[in-house]
């Protein structure tokens, strides 16, 4: 029996090209600031409408960095001193004439002190502020003799799922991720209409070669949308060593445009006609059993949908 509670079809109003920014980033704040600004109008000169930065662009990625690198960016938009990220981002999509996901930074709580978020800022093609996601599962993990890393030592999480309205194209995701690893967050965003999930992240070189482009073909497949995945460029001189591997895969979830573990740009024209193409062979929208299992994108969510007033 199909479900009566058929998902909206995600509406991609016109094609766009989405570009991922691998950026290469070291400790010099204002420095990473102004080389993302010229990696993101080369993606702009090349025609993106929607570009991707990475997780912790501006600064190295660790317990250790997310204090010194915070920025409040409460109440919006925050004093210049106070977040120079803010207002580069801001800079940065206008003079681009592009929706900016601006990867993520470490975010400091106006209100309580020693409080700090990952937190993922999205900018119009003016260079308005449209949308924040503080990145909701923390990445806490133990592999002996590989990696240990524990957000949550330092970092608080964000406590909702992020649907950002883009006026020219429609709906995308925004996570930050460890994100990625969860697929309810993913099938929340896409029952509400997104067209593409974004997850600027940064795996390393143990959780990268095992999972990477794993989940994101998987977040793709189960959901039939674009899956953008935006790493750092890899700096074995630096404290963490990012896979890399930015990759974009299409609702069909073939990874159509991956990055290698240096800078790069990498994008991809995104289709309506394609999601349309994939739903209408294999029909999982209408084919979900809702009177066997909840739906986890109705009922008691935190979720934003996020735009322009
Ligand atoms: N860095 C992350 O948040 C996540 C990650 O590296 C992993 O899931 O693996």
């Amino acid at each position: 029996m199909a479900s009566s509670l058929a998902s909206p079809s995600p509406v991609l109003k016109k094609p766009v090209k989405l570009a991922c920014i691998q950026l290469a980033a070291g400790s010099d704040k204002q420095a990473n600031l102004e080389h993302a600004r010229s990696k993101v109008l080369e993606a702009a000169q090349a025609g993106a409408g929607i570009i991707v930065l990475p997780e912790c662009f501006n600064s190295p990625y660790g317990c250790d960095f997310f204090p010194r690198y915070a920025e409040t960016l409460l109440p919006s938009p925050p004093p210049r001193d106070q977040s120079p990220s803010f207002h580069a981002l801001s800079a940065m999509a206008a003079e681009a004439g592009a929706y900016l996901v601006g990867g993520s930074i470490p975010e400091r709580d106006p209100q309580v002190p020693d409080r700090y978020y990952n937190t993922s800022l999205t900018f119009d093609r003016r260079g308005r502020l449209l949308a924040t996601h503080r990145k909701v599962h923390l990445f806490d993990i133990d592999i002996p003799g590989k990696i240990t890393f524990r957000e949550s030592d330092v970092l608080s999480p964000g406590n909702k799922v992020t649907v950002v309205d883009l006026p020219d194209y429609g709906r995308i995701g925004v996570a930050i991720c460890y994100d990625v690893r969860f697929p309810e967050l993913a099938a929340i965003a896409a029952r509400k209409g997104c067209f593409a999930l974004v997850y600027p992240g940064a795996f390393n070189l143990t959780t990268g070669p095992m999972h990477w482009k794993l989940l994101a073909q998987g977040r793709a497949v189960d959901n039939q949308v674009y899956v953008a995945l935006c790493s750092p460029a890899r700096d074995v001189s630096g404290p963490y060593h990012a896979w890399g591997h930015s990759m974009i895969v299409d609702p069909l979830a073939e990874v159509v445009v991956e990055a290698e573990e240096k800078e790069a740009i990498v994008s991809w024209g995104l289709d309506n006609g394609k999601i349309e193409e994939v739903r209408r062979n294999i029909p999982l929208t209408t084919q979900r059993r809702f009177d066997v299992y909840p739906d986890v994108s109705q009922g008691d969510v935190k979720f934003t949908e996020e735009g322009l007033p």
